[in-house]
């Protein structure tokens, strides 16, 4: 039996994702997905001889937030509401799959705190682009850029993700409900 809460109520959530690297020039592992175009983390293109393979644009991090405020809401997770098998879907820019997860969060009176991030990759180079990848997931999500953090390391080498086969990204979302004033 659940209890009434009297205290703030706060949820955390976090979320993860890894996605293959492939050449511009070579065929995708998977059949279903979308011809690879450009690499996009965190809504912005960096320039590479590699792109992330997946059905939408395949934008990692991006989609390890959504399952973060996804899993913090209680809901299931990013491919039940965007179906890899759903050619609504492919080739989609994750940006409007972060503005729709967070309206799922809004219709059920969710707020989001702040939400923190970590980029496994070793290339392309991250720190650079922090800024923008900053103002971009804000403008989506519709929240404060400072509300948002992005680290990014390498994998030191050691494994697929060091020998650069692919990137990973783990992030944790602080949501709270928002508060119906009395009288
Ligand atoms: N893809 C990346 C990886 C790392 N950085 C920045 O470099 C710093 C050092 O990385 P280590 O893996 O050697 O810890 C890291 O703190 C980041 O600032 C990056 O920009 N892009
Ligand atoms: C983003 C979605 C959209 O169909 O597809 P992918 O780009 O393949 O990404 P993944 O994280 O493997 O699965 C989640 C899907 O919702």
């Amino acid at each position: 039996m659940s209890r009434p809460s009297t205290t703030t109520p706060l949820r955390i959530g976090h979320g993860y994702d890894i996605h293959r690297l492939v050449k511009l020039d070579g065929t995708s592992p998977r059949p279903d997905a979308a011809p690879p175009r450009r690499l996009v983390l965190g809504g912005v293109v960096f320039e590479s001889d590699c792109v992330l393979d997946g059905h939408s644009d395949a934008d990692v991090l991006t989609h390890a937030i959504c399952d973060a405020l996804l899993g913090a809401a209680g809901l299931p997770d990013i491919g039940h509401f965007f179906p890899n098998t759903d050619p609504a879907f492919k080739g989609i820019d994750s940006q409007k799959l972060l503005e729709k997860t967070c309206a799922e969060l809004r219709r059920r009176s969710w707020e989001i705190v702040n939400i923190d991030t970590s980029l496994v990759a070793e290339k392309p180079k991250i720190a650079p682009a922090l800024a923008a990848m900053k103002a971009r997931l804000a403008e989506s999500a519709n929240i404060d850029a400072d509300r948002i953090g992005i680290k990014a390391t390498t994998n030191e080498g050691v494994d697929d993700i060091g020998r650069g086969l692919a990137i990973t990204a783990h992030a944790v979302a602080l949501i709270e409900k928002r508060q119906i004033p009395l009288g």
